[in-house]
This record gives C-alpha cells, structure tokens and sequence, in this order.
C-alpha cells in the first residue's frame, strides 16, 4: 500500500449511469459526492461522447465526475472532461477507478478501487470478506438499495458505495425520490 490514500469508512456515496442534467443537480441537492456517466455503448445507460461532454460541463467545479466504461478504450473521446476514469481493466492512468469482482493486484496504482460485480445489473450477491483488505479508497456497488446499504457499509466499512438501478424507474432515468431514500439509508450509518 502507497501510504497516500485513506482506508476505512469515507461516507463517500456516488451514483452512476446519469443521463440528463437534472438528474445532476439532484445528486448535488441531495448530497452525493460523485456521479457517473456511462459511456460504453454496450449499456442501457449509454451516453454518446456529445452527450456525455455536456454531463461532465454541466457538473464542473460543483460534484467530481466519473466516465464509466467497461474498457479503457471507450473513455478516449470524453477522459479529459471527467475527473476519474472508472473502467473494468487496469490501465496506467493517473486518475484511475479498477472497478472488478476480483482483488486489485495494484491498489496502490488505484485512486479508487470499486467491488462491482454487477455492472450496472441492480443485482446484489454476497460481497467477499477479502474486499475489507483491500487497501485504498475502497467503493462498494452492486445491487445495493436503501434497504441493504446501511448493513453493507456497517460490516465492510468502505471507503464509499456506488448505486444505479435502486435509484431508477427506467434505465438512465433517475428517480430523485430515490436517489433521497438511497443517501438517507447510506449516511444513517
Ligand atoms: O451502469 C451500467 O449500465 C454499466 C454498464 C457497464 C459497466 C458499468 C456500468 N455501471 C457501473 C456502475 O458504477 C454502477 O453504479 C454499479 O455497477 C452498480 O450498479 P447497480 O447494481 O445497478 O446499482
């Protein structure tokens, strides 16, 4: 481990696959402390390069911004307009997010390092005892919801959680009533 970044329960909570401009001032209204945009064209929750430019314009200097693909490739036209990069390969990046079902073999490389085995699926399965190990700013996702995240972050003690499908009525399309419950249950911890 670097040394550099913290360990342990940051309250740190991100939501992901955002698709329309509102949607970003609810996570800002609401007290989220990053969102994500998702720019595989392999997901329901694709935004094309123009689209995403204007999500990462629109949040600027009011809530850091994730691009969210599942190769590294994929951020290429939209990487400088996002302050992380989260991709499920390792890359050497300076501002990288490994997202993965499986330990990091550098976490110290990482400035995040994200437990999703979902991708964007909504949903949850048992969360492996080795991810309290790993070192860094550890983020959980993965089917969590405003029923599960509290007992999620009270036993794995992450740095954050991340949470898409829960806080939906369609793909991309977010629903702020949820995004509210989702926040509450996760700082109630
Ligand atoms: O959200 C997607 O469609 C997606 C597609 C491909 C790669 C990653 C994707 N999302 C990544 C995220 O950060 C999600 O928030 C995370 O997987 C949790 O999703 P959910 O289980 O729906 O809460």
């Amino acid at each position: 481990m670097s040394g550099r970044r913290p360990t342990g329960s940051g309250g740190f909570v991100k939501v992901c696959g955002l698709t329309q401009e509102q949607q970003i001032d609810w996570a800002i209204e609401l007290g989220y402390d990053a969102i994500g945009v998702v720019v595989t064209p392999r997901s329901k929750r694709y935004c094309p390069p123009e689209r995403a430019v204007a999500l990462a314009d629109h949040a600027r200097g009011r809530i850091p911004t994730f691009a969210v693909a599942l190769a590294h490739e994929e951020t290429r036209a939209v990487a400088e307009h996002f302050d992380t990069i989260q991709v499920y390969e390792m890359v050497d990046i300076p501002n990288l997010a490994l997202a993965s079902g499986t330990p990091p073999e550098h976490p110290e490389a990482l400035d995040y390092f994200f437990y999703d085995a979902s991708t964007g699926s909504g949903v949850f399965a048992d969360i492996p005892e080795w991810v309290k190990d790993v070192p860094g700013r550890v983020v959980i996702a993965g089917g969590l919801d405003e029923y599960n995240v509290a007992g999620v972050i009270k036993t794995f003690a992450p740095y954050g959680v991340d949470v898409s499908s829960s806080v939906e009525t369609a793909p991309g399309i977010k629903s702020r009533e949820k995004m509210a419950a989702f926040i509450a249950a996760a700082r109630s911890h």
